[in-house]
């Protein structure tokens, strides 16, 4: 359930400007707000989770709990179902048992309302408005939150939860610049940065950093360990380093079942987990680097097998 947009090749420049400039992880404070507390009754709750497509159980009694303050990564392999769940708690894909966020039970209401009870998420594809700028994809955002009618309304500046998204994201010199031409990686880094003027206090993200570089990753997985310090944040994941270096806990998944939870260190040690999805070391050297392998993506998560 993924979001397509074409877009032409990132402009020239646009590259060498992720890598020169970034993310700036420590504005993002001013932007979460000092005050986790206001967000100390938030946690995800999800029970008995059950999707089911024309006969097929692509999500079968699936428990989660996720707090505040835990970076939650969700992992196994394709088609375990971490997708469909996402899709179910975000009102994309009809589900059955319940899922709760503040206490509110989210299960049956409509996807906007969903966004409204403060749940937002990304795609594997990234999904930003192509034609609009940065600036303006961020202002939509930010809006977001605002009734119908103040949307309407023109407003004269920028507000300055955008000003400092733009500072976090590290996109604030490509203000200006048209979504669509933005490098893989910044369009990621929008997207996270309209969650975030958006106020989004549950964050769903799916595969975050595909397709980026280590350097990216490094600062996409700071700035995720810092929102999730404050909010709750679930990360769909494939890429086993990233996980290693970033999860506070994981789920692992398999055939839309929950197999295994805990840090790690605890889930790569589960010769349960290593049969279905870290067993393979061949499986691993064939997945692609970065990519969306099953067993893995890079060489050093072949050494943790071995390891396991
Ligand atoms: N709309 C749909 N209709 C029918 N089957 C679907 C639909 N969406 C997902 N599925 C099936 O449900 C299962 C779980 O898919 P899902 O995309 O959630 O897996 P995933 O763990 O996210 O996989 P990947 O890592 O490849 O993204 C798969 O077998 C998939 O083919």
């Amino acid at each position: 359930m993924t979001e397509q947009h074409t877009a032409p090749e990132p402009a020239a420049g646009l590259e060498e400007g992720v890598a020169g400039v970034g993310i700036d992880v420590s504005s993002a404070d001013s932007l979460l707000g000092v005050d986790g507390s206001r967000f100390r009754h938030d946690y995800l709750e999800v029970r008995g989770l059950r999707v089911e497509f024309d006969g097929f159980v692509a999500v079968q009694g699936v428990d989660l709990t996720v707090t505040a303050g835990d970076l939650r990564f969700l992992i196994g392999p394709n088609g375990a179902g971490k997708t469909t769940i996402v899709d179910a708690i975000t009102g994309l894909a009809r589900a059955t048992g319940s899922v709760k966020f503040g206490g509110v039970e989210l299960l049956g209401r409509k996807t906007h309302r969903i966004a409204r009870a403060g749940v937002g998420r990304t795609f594997q594809t990234a999904s930003v408005f192509e034609e609009l700028s940065v600036l303006q994809n961020l202002d939509i955002a930010a809006g977001a939150r605002r009734g119908p009618a103040a949307l309407l309304r023109r407003r004269g500046r920028v507000p300055e939860s955008v000003e400092q998204a733009l500072e976090t994201i590290g996109l604030a010199h490509l203000r200006d610049t048209q979504a669509g031409i933005l490098a893989h990686g910044q369009k990621q880094w929008l997207e996270i940065g309209m969650l975030l003027v958006q106020d989004a206090r549950l964050l769903l993200l799916d595969e975050p950093v595909a397709g980026m570089s280590q350097a990216e990753r490094e600062q996409t997985g700071d700035l995720l360990q810092r929102i999730g310090a404050q909010r709750t944040v679930v990360v769909v994941e494939h890429d086993m380093e990233f996980l290693r270096s970033f999860a506070s806990s994981v789920t692992v998944l398999h055939m839309g079942r929950v197999l295994a939870e805990g840090t790690y260190a605890q889930v790569q040690a589960d010769p349960r987990v290593q049969e279905v999805y870290l067993g393979s070391a061949g499986a691993t050297r064939g997945a692609r680097r970065g990519g969306r392998g099953t067993t893995g993506t890079d060489d050093s998560t072949a050494g943790d097998e071995k390891e396991a």
